[in-house]
């Protein structure tokens, strides 16, 4: 329960299920992120991770309550218009790729201007201001990604489309990203360039939800990990209850062997 004038979470779900080929790969899933609350989310492969980004995203919808109640709250609300929506969140994701590259040809600057509006690229009603037009520049910069003006996504290479999204989900300045493996595709040096900016961004106030297959991912500014297993939250909590072998091993089933160096963590598989 809210106190009355506090921020709302930034996420609220409440005994979500979701349907996917009629099977239930979110089962009454329960979540709340206060804003603020940097949260990895880690798990095997067909955990219901992206299925959860799409359902924050509206991408994907819960089966309703019996009382009708929508059991997703983001920002405190649970009817959103997606556009607005999309206009307090950076995401960054593989459906949002597929879409960026795989549709109607789209120019590079427009792709990451339009994340001003959350349109796919720019209509005759966008103004485009001169402000608008140096904070992409400034985006695509970041992501060493200028060079890439002009040309249609769909001609990227995977690791350049990526770095365009990601430039694309800054752009505005969102209240959170929501990233789903974020770095799949990206070389090395752009990985780390991306994760310090990330680091950025977190100390600024921007609250990060990452998806991510990698341990050594999570940044020192993201203090809160979930660990999900068949569509259910397996663990949660600081990084030293959940970053641990045993339940790394669970979420996995395979034995794991985590190493701390400092505020960052590595995992691998354990060999006998
Ligand atoms: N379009 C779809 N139709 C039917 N089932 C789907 C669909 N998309 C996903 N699923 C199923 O939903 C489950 C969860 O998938 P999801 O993509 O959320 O997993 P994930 O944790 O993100 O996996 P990965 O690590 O492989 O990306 C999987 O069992 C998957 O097969």
């Amino acid at each position: 329960m809210n106190v009355i004038g506090a921020t709302p979470p930034l996420l609220e779900i409440d005994a979500a299920t979701v349907l996917r080929g009629g099977l239930p790969v979110l089962d009454r899933f329960s979540l709340r992120v206060e804003e603020g609350r940097h949260t990895a989310i880690l798990g095997a492969n067909g955990s219901g991770k992206s299925t959860l980004v799409q359902l924050i995203a509206r991408q994907l919808y819960p089966l309703a309550h019996d009382d009708r109640r929508g059991p997703v709250r983001v920002f405190g609300r649970e009817r959103w218009n997606v556009a607005e929506l999309h206009g307090l969140l950076g995401i960054v994701s593989p459906v949002l790729q597929h879409d960026y590259t795989s549709e109607m040809p789209l120019e590079v600057f427009d792709a990451v201007v339009s994340g001003f509006y959350a349109a796919r690229g720019l209509g005759l009603d966008h103004q485009v201001s001169e402000g608008m037009r140096e904070r992409a520049h400034a985006a695509l910069a970041q992501l060493d990604a200028s060079h890439l003006v002009g040309r249609d996504m769909a001609g990227l290479s995977t690791g350049e489309a990526r770095r365009v999204l990601i430039a694309r989900a800054l752009v505005h300045r969102p209240r959170a990203l929501l990233l789903d493996e974020p770095c799949a595709g990206l070389d090395l040096a752009s990985r780390r360039r991306f994760l310090e900016s990330l680091r950025a961004l977190a100390r600024g106030g921007t609250t990060l939800l990452l998806v991510t297959h990698h341990v050594e991912e999570i940044i020192p500014e993201i203090g809160h990990v979930l660990l999900l297993k068949h569509g259910r939250v397996l663990r949660q909590g600081g990084k030293t209850a959940t970053l641990t072998d045993g339940a790394l091993g669970e979420a996995f089933d395979m034995p794991m062997r985590v190493t701390r160096h400092g505020d960052w963590y590595h995992a691998a598989v354990a060999t006998p």
